[in-house]
Order: C-alpha cells, then sequence, then structure tokens
C-alpha cells in the first residue's frame, strides 16, 4: 500500500498475526491508515474482523507484529489519545439516561472541541430523547447513541466494528456523513463491514480478510 509522502500514517501494521489455540485468524497483515482516509475491511462471517479491531485497540495481543500509531509503537497511553473504538458491546450505562451517558462518557474519554452532548444527541437523530435509559432504547437507538459517543470523541483514529449493523437507510447515511466529516477534519478510520452496505463516499481502500474454511477452499 502506497504511504502519502512524509506525513507518517495514522496508524500502520505490520506483519500482524493472531491466532487461538494454535488456529490462525488472520495475518501477517500489513495496513495503514492515513489521516484522511478510511481503510474497509470486509470479510464474510468469522473471517477476523472483529478479532482485528480488538487486536488493534490493544484488546488482543497479537502472536506477531508491530502497530504504530502516529509513527510511534503504540502504547496504551496512545491508544486511549488516538483511538475511539466502536464495539459489538456498546459501552453504555443501561440504566442513565442517554444525556447522562455522554456526559458520563466524554469525562472518562475527553470531548471534540466545540462539540457539546446535546448536540451530538440530535446530529445522531436522538433530540428528544435526552431522558430516556438506555435499556429502553432499541437496538437501532443503542447503536445511534454509540455513534454520538464516537463523535464526541477527540480520538483521531475511528476503530468502527459493523457500525451500519441495526440500522435503517437514513442511520447508513448518517454514519457515512460522520466517517467523511471526521476525515474531512484530518481523522482516519477502519471500517468493518460484511460488504452489504454503501461504503462512505470518502477515500477510501479495502482490506479483505478470509476465515480459516475459506483459506482451506481457496488451498
Ligand atoms: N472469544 C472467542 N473465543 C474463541 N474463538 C473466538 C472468539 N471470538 C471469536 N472467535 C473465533 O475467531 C474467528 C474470528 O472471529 P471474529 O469475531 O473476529 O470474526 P468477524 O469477521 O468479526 O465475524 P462476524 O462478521 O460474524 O462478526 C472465528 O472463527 C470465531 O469463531
Amino acid at each position: 500500500m502506497i504511504e502519502t509522502a512524509n506525513i507518517p500514517p495514522l496508524l500502520k501494521a505490520r506483519g500482524l498475526r493472531f491466532s487461538r489455540n494454535d488456529d490462525p485468524v488472520f495475518g501477517p497483515l500489513d495496513l495503514h491508515v492515513d489521516a484522511g482516509e478510511a481503510l474497509l475491511v470486509q470479510g464474510s462471517n468469522g473471517a477476523g474482523k472483529t478479532t482485528l479491531l480488538r487486536v488493534l485497540a490493544g484488546l488482543l495481543r497479537p502472536d506477531e507484529g508491530q502497530i504504530e500509531i502516529d509513527a510511534r509503537p503504540a502504547s496504551s497511553t496512545d491508544r486511549s489519545r488516538y483511538i475511539a473504538y466502536l464495539s459489538h458491546l456498546t459501552a453504555l450505562k443501561q440504566d442513565l439516561g442517554t444525556l447522562e451517558n455522554l456526559h458520563f462518557l466524554c469525562g472518562l474519554q475527553g470531548r471534540r472541541a466545540r462539540q457539546m452532548p446535546g448536540n451530538a444527541l440530535a446530529i445522531v437523530g436522538l433530540a428528544g430523547y435526552e431522558d430516556t435509559l438506555v435499556r429502553q432504547l432499541s437496538a437501532g437507538q443503542k447503536k445511534r447513541l454509540s455513534l454520538a459517543r464516537i463523535w464526541l470523541s477527540p480520538a483521531p483514529i475511528w476503530l468502527l466494528d459493523e457500525p451500519y449493523a441495526n440500522l435503517d437507510l437514513e442511520g447508513i447515511n448518517l454514519v457515512n456523513r460522520m466517517i467523511s466529516a471526521h476525515l474531512r477534519s484530518g481523522g482516519g478510520a477502519l471500517v468493518t463491514t460484511h460488504g452489504a452496505y454503501a461504503a462512505p463516499p470518502v477515500r477510501n481502500r479495502t482490506l479483505t480478510l478470509r476465515s480459516a474454511a475459506e483459506q482451506e477452499d481457496a488451498a
């Protein structure tokens, strides 16, 4: 993959390999995400997309390989400053209201300049739900609230695991608008998808992962 001259990628991995109980999940993989760019990680169920994001986020240790953030070996401090991770698990407090959740999370992760929780709720289509408890939201509304958390994060690297899941068409367009705006402001994103949704209309590249069974079939 070609790197933008003289500007180090926001995120770079070299020779990244992960296995479970000696069964390979992915790798060795080389990848990078530049500022202003989205890397789409595609693959069928079980191909290793979530595992890759968890390794990049520092939640799983790779068997081999190096991960760099802004040209430095990724440390936990760098990860907490640079990475916003949208996972299948929402990281939301079920018994707090939506607005309270965002205030709480901004207290933990900081906040993007000039962005406020109430405004973020409106951006994701949850105006009027400020006091609704998270456990009373639908799956799609929870996803929207999680997207508001990502939107408020000051971290430049977004790791988005299936951001389109549970969303209606308007929600899918919302994700694409959010990613586009984030990239325009100098951020980068790594987005997993089964490939069934429109990709964000931004400069993007694709990395395709194959499950162990698919690799055997191809051999
Ligand atoms: N906690 C776990 N313990 C053991 N094996 C796991 C665990 N999580 C995932 N796996 C296995 O690792 C492989 C990769 O799973 P992963 O969740 O990364 O795939 P994915 O591409 O994200 O799939 P999906 O599209 O279904 O979300 C699969 O074979 C899966 O069965």
